[in-house]
């Protein structure tokens, strides 16, 4: 499946690009008035090879959750057991991504690829449980999806987080949960990550694709203090001189130094730009996951729009790596899907800018 998806991913369309930047010449608002949204509209057009490319609509984010062995070196201030309570927080509609989700109209469905702890979904009482909603749209009801692959991964200062079998079964599920969200009619999937301890291969991912430092990968997560802080990125420095990965070969670096939810969401992040979706990144998490994605296929950084800068420094250079400018920039770092489900009304209304506005021509508007 991992082969078969790679080879689906292709280059954009030049021709819908052009179409698309011909339509915006020509829609009543100075050249360029856009900013950014324009590009990103040519780019959509492109990936979905017509102009106007369809309005990104039923939204649907997966929160893909795991655990991590290195958890066991301290570089988180909360425990373990967060992870599955905040899956069942998530079920149960209370969670922020539930707010955002609600508020965007976006489904959220959650994928446990490697939760420790046995999840406590049976006393989860429904999307009621969040309190009174104000004016949103009803929201969907969120799912689970239960695919684990181990209790959480290996402690990657020691060995290897994964097998490379699990790192691939992990991506694999990544992918098929893109098609099957894409099959159920959504127009754009965003990422989400849950997973006490994740900032840590993530820092380690980045620092492994991209070459930069230890230290400059690793930000504080949760908010570790200033011991913490320099011992985690001691684990990130141990874990990458132990398996020095090779980042031409994504799936090793997956396996050695990565997380189930990372690998999932590089499979995610594929699975979307073979289906020829945009993919809205939250993160850090996901960033680094991007990476590992465009290690898999260059071409998938084209189905890629990074929703927001997280203010853990990793997702600077990660970004920087990947040619991405994040579209909004609200100093989050709390991943869940947050980020990106708050850049998405930017994302649906660059495009629905080219179904739209009148020309100069239709509304008799006179030209400069
Ligand atoms: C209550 C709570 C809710 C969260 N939602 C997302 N995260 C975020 O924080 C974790 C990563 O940070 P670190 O590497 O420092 O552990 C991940 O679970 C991530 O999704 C949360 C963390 C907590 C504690
Ligand atoms: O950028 C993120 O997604 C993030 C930052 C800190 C903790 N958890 C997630």
């Amino acid at each position: 499946m991992l082969e078969n998806t790679i080879a689906a991913i292709g280059p954009l369309d030049e021709s819908a690009m052009t179409a698309a930047r011909q339509l915006q010449a020509r829609l009543t608002k100075p050249a360029g008035s856009l900013g950014a949204l324009e590009e990103l509209s040519v780019r959509l057009a492109g990936l979905a090879g017509s102009c106007p490319p369809p309005v990104p609509d039923r939204a649907a984010v997966a929160i893909f959750a795991g655990d991590h062995g290195v958890h066991a070196q301290r570089v988180s201030p909360w425990p373990q057991e967060v992870t599955g309570q905040m899956v069942a927080n998530f079920l149960a509609g209370g969670a922020v991504v539930n707010a955002f989700a609600r508020q965007a109209g976006a489904s959220v469905t959650v994928i446990d690829v490697g939760v420790a702890a046995p999840l406590p979904v049976a006393d989860v009482a429904g999307p009621d449980g969040a309190g009174t909603l104000h004016g949103a749209p009803e929201p969907a009801v969120p799912r689970l999806v239960s695919t684990p692959i181990r209790a959480g991964t290996r402690d990657m200062t020691v060995t290897a987080a994964m097998t490379r079998q699990e790192a691939r079964t992990a991506v694999e599920v990544g992918i098929a949960n893109a098609g099957k969200l894409v099959d159920a009619g959504a127009g754009i999937l965003l990422t989400g990550d849950m997973g006490i301890a994740n900032t840590t291969p993530a820092a380690a991912l980045i620092a492994a694709f991209t070459g930069v430092d230890a230290a400059e990968a690793t930000g504080r997560g949760t908010g570790v203090d200033d011991p913490t802080y320099q011992h985690k990125i001691e684990v990130v420095r141990a874990a990458l001189r132990r398996h020095t990965p090779d980042p031409a070969d994504p799936l090793g670096v997956l396996a050695a130094v990565g997380g189930l939810e990372h690998a999932a969401l590089t499979g995610f992040v594929l699975g979307a730009a073979a289906r020829r979706v945009p993919v809205l990144l939250d993160g850090v998490i996901a960033v680094s996951a991007a990476l590992a994605a465009a290690a898999f296929a260059p071409d998938s950084v084209a189905a890629m729009v990074a929703g927001h800068r997280s203010a853990e420094p990793g997702a600077t250079v990660a970004l920087r790596r990947l040619g991405l400018t994040p579209l909004i920039d609200l100093g989050l770092r709390l991943g869940e899907g947050t980020g990106a489900l708050l850049a998405l009304p930017v994302v649906t209304g660059a495009v629905r800018v080219l179904h739209e506005v009148a020309t100069f021509d239709s509304a008799g508007v006179a030209e400069k």
